[in-house]
């Protein structure tokens, strides 16, 4: 009989891209192997990616790297948009510099912000959360820096807005367990252990590498 079981959420942004967005550089075709190499071991259920050439890229190179051929699935939820616009009575509340983050949310474009609110839950209800069946279910989400905050933020229960300053580096591991009866626990955070140092902390301005 089916009963709620644990889900184990493996959350990585997408490698490294050149500067159009089109493809992966030499580097982050590199990274995704590497992270695929990573998870190769990992019973994953299911491998969903974020439809644009960037996610797509990294999600085939991880999958490449498996023997069980699990297939990568793409989906909107996964995809490239602002979860959820802050307002400034938020940011203020937060105790942050409002005007800065909302100039920084206000140059995405109208269509990636007026969409992301519905695709934010959409991702919630899909890859979050405990799961009904026999065992528990592994899955990886290859994603974009915002959709990662977004996941990370909702395991802290943090207000909606703390989405912003919550940032994956590129082919980084982060994993969060859903178990029933328990609060969501992040175990790993932007895990580069797989990556060696040329190749870490890619996709972040330096004052966010350690
Ligand atoms: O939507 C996002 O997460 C940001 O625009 C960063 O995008 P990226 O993770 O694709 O670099």
């Amino acid at each position: 009989m089916d009963t709620p079981q644990p889900r184990y959420l493996y959350l990585a942004r997408h490698a490294e891209a050149n500067s159009d967005e089109s493809a992966l550089t030499d580097a982050g075709r590199r990274q995704a192997v590497l992270l695929g190499e990573r998870l190769r071991e990992v019973p994953l259920a299911a491998i969903h990616h974020g439809p644009l050439a960037r996610t797509t890229e990294t999600a085939r190179l991880v999958a490449e790297q498996r023997a069980d051929g699990v297939q990568p699935l793409a989906s909107d939820a996964a995809g490239d948009y602002i979860p959820y616009e802050p307002t400034r009575e938020d940011l203020v509340g937060g105790g942050v510099d409002a005007d800065r983050y909302l100039d920084f949310v206000a140059q995405f474009p109208p269509a990636e912000r007026a969409a992301g609110a519905q695709l934010a839950g959409r991702a919630e209800k899909l890859f979050t959360g405990p799961v009904d069946g026999s065992e528990p279910r592994h899955e990886l989400v290859v994603t974009h820096n915002f959709l990662g905050g977004w996941i990370v933020r909702a395991a802290y229960d943090a207000p909606a807005w703390r989405w912003l300053g919550i940032n994956l580096a590129n082919a980084a591991l982060t994993v969060i367990r859903y178990a029933p009866g328990r609060p969501s626990s992040v175990l790993v955070f932007n895990d580069m252990g797989h990556l060696p140092a040329e190749l870490r902390w890619t996709g972040l301005p330096p004052e966010s590498r350690v």
